[in-house]
């Protein structure tokens, strides 16, 4: 395992184009651990429908960044007191369940050391005495993947319920009434005053000594750094992918899952689905699209759309929901 530094860097849309190059461009055969920290941003999840995550008002007042990841799940905050991992590895095709364990078990150690009960709980929840303190998410293509969570050390929790307003289904099934009751900094819950510089060096040592290794560094290249800067522009600092497009749909359907909410909708015309998009913060690591391509043009019916999707395995896009619950969403 290689640690990478980020040179501070506390954009996030030069943060997440590390990550990807790192993820696509660097030794296939390596692992590496990324840490980052990103100046006040909202971090919107792979699916997610931009626009209906956050306060734009409180955004725009506040010069919030606001980037979307590669990664599924839904949209956090970020401030310059919550630090990122990033553990960046070969794909080995084991579940997101599993994945999520295996990385957060070195983070949840590191925490306990400093005297706070840390466990994983829900989906990809890393909680201390009922607080999320961190979530995880993850992103796979090409055999590699990368499995990454936040960790808040002393975030402004005031900002992340005023910047963020996740859908009411979602708070409700989490059963507590706010964004605001449900996180909680790490700092109330450990045995001594950190910097998040501190916080970081600290998780960095503890993680590669657990593993009985010294900690060796990749040093990015100024190759590496062209590329980043690259996948920086044409991606993370664009419109398009933060915010995009969302077609005005005549039918729009929504149900929570335990995998999290998914959110079809669809311009249908003279009976053929002429335009579909999917929403949510589920996990799954299949690319949407292809399930919204295999839509388009089909006759919105529901034997068309049963055999639209015959050969489509749904839990590779979701995680673990039923087809026929998905097959109900769309008709
Ligand atoms: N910074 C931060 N950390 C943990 N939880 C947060 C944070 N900000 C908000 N929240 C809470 O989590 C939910 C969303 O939870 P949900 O489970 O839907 O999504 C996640 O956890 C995604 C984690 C992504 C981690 C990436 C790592 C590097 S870049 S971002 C939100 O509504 C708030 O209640």
């Amino acid at each position: 395992m290689l640690y990478v530094d980020n040179k501070g860097i506390t954009d996030p849309r030069v943060n997440l184009a590390i990550e990807e190059h790192i993820l696509k461009n660097l030794d296939i055969n390596e692992s590496y651990l990324l840490f980052y920290i990103n100046q006040p941003s909202i971090i919107i999840g792979r699916n997610q429908n931009t626009i209906e995550e956050i306060n734009t008002k409180f955004v725009e007042e506040n010069d919030i960044i606001v980037v979307r990841r590669m990664s599924g799940g839904g949209a956090v905050y970020h401030d310059l007191e919550n630090l990122n991992y990033s553990f960046i590895t070969k794909d080995e095709g084991n579940s997101i369940q599993e994945n999520f364990k295996k990385f957060t078990q070195p983070v949840i150690n590191a925490l306990r050391k400093l005297g706070a009960n840390a466990q994983l709980m829900g989906r990809n929840d890393i909680e201390i005495d009922g607080k999320k303190v961190s979530g995880t998410a993850q992103y796979a293509t090409g055999g590699r993947m990368y499995t990454h969570g936040t960790l808040m050390l002393n975030v402004d929790l005031d900002s992340v319920s005023k910047a963020l307003k996740p859908k009411k289904e979602k708070i409700e099934s989490k059963g507590v009434k706010s964004v605001r009751a449900r996180v909680g900094n790490i700092k109330d819950y450990i045995n001594q005053d950190m910097t998040v510089e501190e916080f970081k060096q600290y998780i960095l040592k503890s993680v590669f000594e657990e593993q009985g290794l010294d900690v060796q560094e990749y040093v990015l290249t100024d190759e590496d750094w062209k590329q980043i800067e690259e996948i920086s522009k044409n991606k993370y600092q664009t419109w398009e992918w933060n915010f995009g497009k969302s077609p005005k749909a005549n039918i729009s359907n929504s149900h929570r899952f335990p995998v999290g909410t998914i959110d079809v909708r669809l311009n249908v015309n003279r009976g053929v689905i002429e335009d579909v998009k999917i929403f949510g913060d589920f996990f799954g690591w299949g690319e949407i699209a292809d399930i919204e391509n295999k839509l388009k043009g089909v006759r919105y019916e529901k034997a068309a759309i049963i055999e639209a999707l015959k050969d489509v395995n749904i839990q590779h896009y979701f995680g673990n929901i039923e087809k026929e619950d998905f097959i109900h969403l769309v008709y």
